[in-house]
């Protein structure tokens, strides 16, 4: 669907900061009963965690993992339609023949599929002491942008990692996002270095609105997320945060403020493409 002069502005958005446990069902019931209560508080774009459906970790990834389409993403289809909403459904382990991937699916108000992000960058850090993680275990990476079109505006969405690499939010917005989004799961260790620092960094340096959303933080899991999902405005500015408990952060995303700061500070017309460029190779 293509954004119209029409399109709803502002539009409500809700970000579902849930626990991600082991049971799996558990899960799929706690997230379609958070879409509810959003869409019953007016969201009209609901955003779940990364890996919502499992617990994050490269030894569940292969116990937990389907395909697409599957029991999950049939359950957010039903809630999309149901409420007549937008839902991003963070992430899940897709299977699809032999690999496994972490993927972000998206559905329309009809509960269509329009979607669907296989994280391009994986989780492959260790730092000394701290945390060593390696997605790249069992997960294999995706290799597409994903640019959703909604009725409110073009949306740059990818996930967790994919947010440290500016190039692919400079590439949505170059495709015209006014709106990243990335389901993500930070810890107890890069969350608090870096997690509002990179959500506050792709929303000024792309001068779009960025919603982070993340598990809650459960501290007998064997990765302890950070939580604090929050929303920056275009000019930088946190519109909407919450801490680590589980909860709902609402926003109203107002699409003339990216007008407004891209016209007033206009680095996006004043790139020196004679001297560098950033380009999609697909
Ligand atoms: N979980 C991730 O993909 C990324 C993360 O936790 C980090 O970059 O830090």
């Amino acid at each position: 669907m293509s954004t119209t002069a029409t399109a709803p502005n502002p539009f409500k958005i809700a970000l579902v900061q849930m626990l991600c446990g082991a049971d799996k069902q558990a899960n799929l019931d706690n997230a379609a009963s958070h879409i509810e209560t959003a869409a019953d508080n007016g969201a009209k774009l609901v955003i779940l965690p990364e890996c919502f459906n499992s617990p994050y970790g490269t030894k569940f990834f292969p116990e937990y993992a389907e395909p697409i389409p599957g029991p999950s993403t049939s359950a957010l289809a039903a809630v999309a339609k149901k409420r007549g909403i937008y839902l991003i459904g963070g992430s899940i382990p897709e299977r699809d023949q032999d690999k496994l991937y972490n993927t972000s699916t998206v559905f329309d108000t009809r509960g269509e599929l329009i979607a669907k992000h296989r994280k391009v960058h994986l989780f492959d850090i260790d730092v000394p002491g701290k945390i060593r993680f390696q997605e790249s275990e069992t997960l294999t990476a995706g290799n597409a942008l994903t640019v959703v079109e909604t009725e409110f505006c073009k949306i740059g969405l990818a996930i967790c990692y994919d947010i440290r690499f500016p190039e692919l939010a400079l590439l949505s917005v170059k495709q015209g996002c006014k709106f990243l989004v990335y389901p993500g799961a930070f810890n107890m260790t890069t969350g608090p270095m870096h997690w509002e620092l990179l959500a506050r960094a792709r929303a000024v340096d792309n001068q779009a609105f960025v919603a982070v959303v993340s598990p809650a933080r459960d501290v007998d899991s064997g990765y302890v997320a950070w939580g604090h999902s929050t929303v920056v405005n275009p000019w930088g500015d946190i519109v909407a945060k919450t801490d680590h408990t589980p909860g709902i952060v609402y926003a109203d995303i107002d699409l003339s403020i990216v007008d407004a700061a891209r016209s007033a500070i206009p680095v996006q017309f004043q790139k020196r493409t004679d001297m560098y460029k950033v380009e999609l190779q697909q």
